[in-house]
């Protein structure tokens, strides 16, 4: 199998890397294109894949395309695409709020992945969410499967509608525990801790939760509730979060990333968006 990424920047370098770094593609090459001569020596300098200045060099030969730009730059890139792709290859997007009928007009094709990542991909702690057209095959849904786990986690969802709800959640997830983050080390500068310190503090709290919460099945509720003495610090700080509706608060914003997600959607798709 060919694979063609387009796009090097932060996703697509990240993609294409753990592709290559993984037991992914057992034949066929991997393939990364982009315009900017800066990103192209970057690509050349890893060694890790073919790199591509060309559309017409790469495309053709490509059984999947990973389709790695801004969402801005779609409309441009789909129209440069088009006279240069079959309805045999697959294509998955990994750009946000566009649409999988926007891709097929785009570019004319039946067989598209609307993918969702979240940035610690990374890392290879991502959490990318998918879904697809019905032309794309269980075999072929299985193969674009272990191509997103490379970076991590993945999960099928039913719809589209549910790419933009899990944008609200993992998509966006992770600036959400960053604000959480940048709450802390604040709370901890005001109270006197050097900022090195308050780091320190905040990152193997979050880092000791995460492990805690993952050796088992207990909810975050109980895990609170191991933390929290009667008539302790815990509960006097959960008491206040209670106080000023923070989960609620958390809820709105969560849903105000997938209300902008299915915005974002609509308007690739050329539709009006109200904003009642
Ligand atoms: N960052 C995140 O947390 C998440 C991002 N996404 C999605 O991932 C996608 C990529 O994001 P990100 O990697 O941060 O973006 P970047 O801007 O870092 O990378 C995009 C790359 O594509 C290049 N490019 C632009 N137009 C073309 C073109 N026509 N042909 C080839 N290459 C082109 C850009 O070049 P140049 O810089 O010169 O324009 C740039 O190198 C976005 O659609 C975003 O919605 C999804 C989930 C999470
Ligand atoms: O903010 C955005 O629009 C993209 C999608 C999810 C994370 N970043």
């Amino acid at each position: 199998m060919n694979v063609l990424v387009i796009g090097g920047g932060n996703m697509g370098m990240t993609y294409a890397a753990a592709i290559a770094t993984s037991n992914f593609l057992t034949d066929g090459s991997l393939m990364i294109f982009d315009k900017s001569e800066e990103k192209l020596n970057e690509l050349r300098s890893k060694g890790l894949f073919d790199v591509h200045d060309q559309l017409a060099t790469c495309l053709p030969k490509a059984d999947v395309v990973l389709i790695a730009v801004k969402p801005v730059h779609a409309p441009g890139l789909m129209a440069e695409m088009k006279p240069m792709v079959s309805d045999e290859q697959l294509f998955v997007s990994i750009m946000a709020g566009v649409t999988i009928k926007t891709i097929r007009k785009g570019l004319g094709v039946g067989k598209v992945v609307r993918a969702m990542p979240n940035l610690p991909a990374l890392v290879g702690l991502g959490m990318t969410s998918f879904t697809a057209s019905e032309q794309v095959s269980r075999l072929e849904l299985a193969a674009i499967e272990r191509l997103l786990d490379t970076t991590g986690r993945s999960i099928m969802l039913p719809s589209e509608s549910k790419i933009d709800a899990s944008t609200g959640i993992s998509g966006s997830g992770p600036a959400y525990i960053f604000y959480f983050m940048q709450a802390l080390m604040d709370a901890a500068t005001k109270m006197g801790f050097l900022e090195a310190d308050a780091r320190l503090l905040v990152s193997q709290t979050f880092a000791g939760a995460v492990e805690l919460f993952n050796s088992s099945a207990l909810s975050p509720e109980d895990w609170m509730a191991k933390v929290a003495s009667k008539g302790g610090t815990t509960r006097a700080a959960l008491d206040s979060m209670d106080g000023n509706n923070v989960n609620a608060l958390i809820q709105e914003a969560a849903y105000a990333a997938f209300r902008r997600a299915e915005e974002l959607g609509k308007q690739s798709e050329g539709k009006e968006v109200s904003h009642a």
